[in-house]
């Protein structure tokens, strides 16, 4: 059975259209302004809108308030929020309490510790999303970590890898992980934030979808 295939990034119609004709599962948008993939909450809303019904749709934020958070949430009503920053353990259990969203949290993978560290959100989190540690940015980055970290995986949680996926090794990733998601946002683009219509077609096709 491949794994979920989550496109992220997306900001224009036609390339969302796009990642949902092919068979993506899961979409998301960035809303972090220093992302060149940052949408404006208008923005974001009537892609969520487009999508409704037909691909899950995550909202991306990083480190944002209280204010925007519940901002962000009201209006755009995804169906999972992604916390990619620091979010602590009792941020993501507050949000959950208060919308009906799958909460997911991304972690940098930087060593075997990691795996234990990370156990702090179980129960708070849906889903660990494993990337790469953060660099410039906290990810978007293209940078992949030592997945053979992951082999044999069990997680009490959904999990899922990030960072550095490219159509040209995504089936590796899979292979070496059994990783049940997959996340890209660089790995298929032709610029930064420019998502490219051919690479997300071979990168859902090397998944399997
Ligand atoms: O996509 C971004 O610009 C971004 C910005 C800030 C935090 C996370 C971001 N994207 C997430 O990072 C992973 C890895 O990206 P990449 O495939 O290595 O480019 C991506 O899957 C997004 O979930």
């Amino acid at each position: 059975m491949p794994p979920f295939v989550k496109i992220c990034g997306l900001s224009t119609p036609e390339t969302l259209d796009a990642a949902i004709r092919l068979g993506a599962t899961h979409i998301g948008l960035v809303h972090y302004a220093p992302s060149p993939r940052h949408v404006d909450l208008k923005t974001a809303t009537d892609l969520r809108q487009r999508a409704e019904g037909k691909v899950k749709v995550a909202l991306l934020l990083v480190n944002a308030s209280q204010q925007l958070t519940g901002e962000a949430l009201s209006q755009v009503r995804p169906d999972i929020v992604q916390f990619h920053g620091n979010e602590t353990p009792e941020w993501l259990a507050a949000v959950k309490r208060l919308v009906p969203a799958e909460v997911w949290k991304a972690v940098g993978l930087a060593d075997a510790g990691t795996l234990d560290r990370v156990r702090k959100y179980d129960g708070a989190a849906d889903r660990i999303l494993f990337d790469a540690p953060a660099a410039a940015l906290p990810g978007g980055t293209g940078t992949r970590f030592d997945w053979s970290l992951l082999k044999n995986h069990r997680h009490s949680i959904d999990w899922g890898v990030a960072g550095g996926l490219t159509p040209a090794n995504v089936a590796q990733a899979i292979a070496e992980t059994g990783a049940p998601l997959v996340d890209v946002s660089s790995g298929v683009e032709s610029a930064p934030g420019v998502k490219d219509v051919d690479k997300i077609a071979a990168f859902l096709k090397a998944t399997g979808r």
